[in-house]
């Protein structure tokens, strides 16, 4: 019989689920030496939040199939250790979705009219009717940040209690915003307009001290601020001080930078801020929800059937994936880089199946494109189960065609979309040892592996241009680690592929858009 260790508190319907197939432990408060030592005996993992998965544990680790991870973030889970083990990572990507925006709303209201403070006073013998005179949310305008699955809940309840609504969610259009009820706006203007800003983003490199000194204030002196998606995205220090000063009214926080908060000056702002321990998921429905939603797919992959929520490898029969598996990589690298490329809010990707990838078989390769387009806004949200139905929320038009007749590789993929920054095109195929490479962009020829950090030019062919982004890159520090150009004509217009070591630093993007003969300039996390 297969075992299963659970190592964080687990609602007993998810236990239930797993008997029927395993023996079953359940350790929590294990320190990681204490995992590691034990890891090798389980076929299974279930966790939430507590438990870290790091890549020491995954190594340790010699039968596990599956980690499920009850609830959304699997962000505690070393996510590309376990792809590389041939590891299954499931989420619940909704179980907990109305549990978080009711905390969120209760978050809102709570901080308006002071209720933790006022009970505390209460209690302790008070009757104190003027230090508590709150502040009504009906017909004040609330700036949702994110507008995925809790934001929109959010926006949904509010706009019933009578509030007007902003957002700002560079991945979602315009129409879809309005069938929610909300106006969808700049950041900035958010932030100057929002009587309360509501959090309800990934924290991501773009979305990490999202809050900060700067952004606080453009605020207004009357603005409260909810956090119920992901610490981080506050600078602490920052609020805090923001708060103390009067610069905003005040905040309500249910997730912390580091977990759980230890000596902060969060906690002396008094009845302006609202600190819960991480509590958004925590009711007793969702933990229902999410315990059955994972344990399910526990069982199923423990009896050899796929998931339908894996987070990294697709739920397909083994023969299929092990022909496609190389490919999937390819379609989601493709998938993510155009999709940056393109600029946010894509409208339509064309997806096409070239050579030997030119058959039915392949579709798991348009929704692997699908999921690698969607990275960059929903991060391990986004699965190879929910990413067609993402993509059509998002009013992103998918178009799949096939070319057998493309023979440059014996397999290849190419994807065209078109968002903000117009329509861009790349290809790619596998070489040698099943090597990722892109073969074309927008049309330019090229031969380069992809790499974490890249950098694409449009520019003329013409002598000097190399070296003077080279000069430019070097000014700033900026390491280059390959460099290929792609052209179709001499001394006509061509494509510069280059990987560097690091990010680019902000704003030198728009002074390499200024150098001579540079027409554009693109830059990428892979
Ligand atoms: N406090 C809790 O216990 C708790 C419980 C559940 C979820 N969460 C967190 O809540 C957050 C939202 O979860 P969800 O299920 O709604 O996710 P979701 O993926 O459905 O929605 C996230 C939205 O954020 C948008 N987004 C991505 N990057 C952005 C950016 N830079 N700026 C603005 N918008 C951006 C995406 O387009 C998407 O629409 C996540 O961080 C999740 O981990 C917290
Ligand atoms: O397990 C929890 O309670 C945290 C849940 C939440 O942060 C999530 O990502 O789903």
């Amino acid at each position: 019989m297969s075992k299963v260790l659970v190592s964080d508190p687990i609602d007993q319907a998810g236990i239930d689920i797993l008997s029927q197939v395993a023996t079953v432990d359940v350790k929590t408060n294990l320190k990681p030496a204490e995992l590691i030592e034990i890891i090798g005996e389980y076929d299974a993992l279930m966790i939430r939040s507590g438990t870290r998965v790091t890549q020491e544990i995954i190594e340790a680790s010699t039968q596990l199939k599956i980690i499920g991870r009850a609830g959304v973030g699997v962000d505690n889970v070393d996510v590309p250790a376990a792809t590389r083990k041939g590891i299954v990572v499931v989420n619940s990507p909704e179980g907990n979705t109305i549990a978080a925006a009711e905390h969120a709303l209760a978050m809102m209201l709570s901080l308006s009219r002071h209720i933790p403070d006022a009970n505390a006073s209460v209690k302790r013998g008070e009757w104190d009717r003027k230090t508590f005179v709150g502040a009504e949310v009906y017909k004040k305008t609330l700036g949702i940040v994110g507008l995925g699955k809790i934001g929109s809940h959010v926006a949904h309840v509010a706009k019933a209690m009578g509030m007007k609504l902003l957002a700002y969610d560079p991945f979602i259009s315009t129409e879809r915003a309005e069938q929610i009820g909300c106006q969808l706006v700049e950041l900035d203007l958010l932030f100057q307009q929002a009587d309360y800003i509501t959090l309800h983003i990934p924290k991501t490199p773009e979305t990490a001290n999202l809050i900060n000194a700067k952004t606080l204030a453009k605020m207004k002196p009357t603005t409260r601020i909810i956090n119920c998606a992901r610490g981080g995205i506050i600078d602490e220090a920052a609020l805090a001080a923001a708060i103390k000063e009067g610069k905003i009214a005040g905040a309500a926080l249910d997730v912390f930078d580091s977990e759980p908060l230890a000596e902060s000056e969060l906690r002396s702002l008094g009845k302006d801020i609202i600190l819960t321990p991480h509590l958004g998921a925590s009711t007793a429905e969702a933990q229902v929800n999410v315990a059955i939603d994972v344990a399910e797919q526990i069982r199923d992959v423990l009896l050899g059937l796929p998931a339908r929520s894996a987070v990294n490898i697709p739920g397909l029969g083994p023969d299929i994936l092990e022909e496609l598996k190389p490919y999937m990589q390819l379609a989601e690298t493709l998938g993510n880089l155009v999709g940056q490329l393109a600029g946010g809010r894509v409208e339509t990707l064309n997806v096409k199946l070239q050579g030997d990838l030119a058959t039915n078989k392949s579709q798991p390769l348009v929704v692997a494109a699908l999921k690698g387009l969607l990275y960059q806004a929903l991060r391990e949200r986004v699965n190879y189960v929910n990413a067609s139905i993402e993509a059509k929320e998002r009013g992103i038009r998918v178009i799949e065609t096939r070319d057998a007749s493309a023979r440059d590789y014996a397999g290849s993929l190419h994807l065209e979309a078109t968002g903000t920054l117009g329509t861009h095109s790349v290809t790619g195929a596998l070489l040698g040892d099943k090597e990722i490479h892109l073969t074309d962009v927008d049309g330019f020829p090229i031969n380069v592996p992809p790499s974490k950090y890249m950098l694409f030019t449009l520019h003329r062919d013409m002598p000097g241009i190399i070296g003077k982004l080279g000069s430019l890159l070097g000014s700033f520090n900026v390491n280059i680690a390959s460099m290929q150009v792609g052209r179709k004509i001499v001394r006509g217009d061509a494509v510069m592929a280059l990987s560097i070591d690091d990010p680019l630093p902000d704003g030198i993007l728009d002074e390499i858009k200024q150098v001579s003969g540079i027409r554009d300039a693109y830059t990428v996390t892979l």
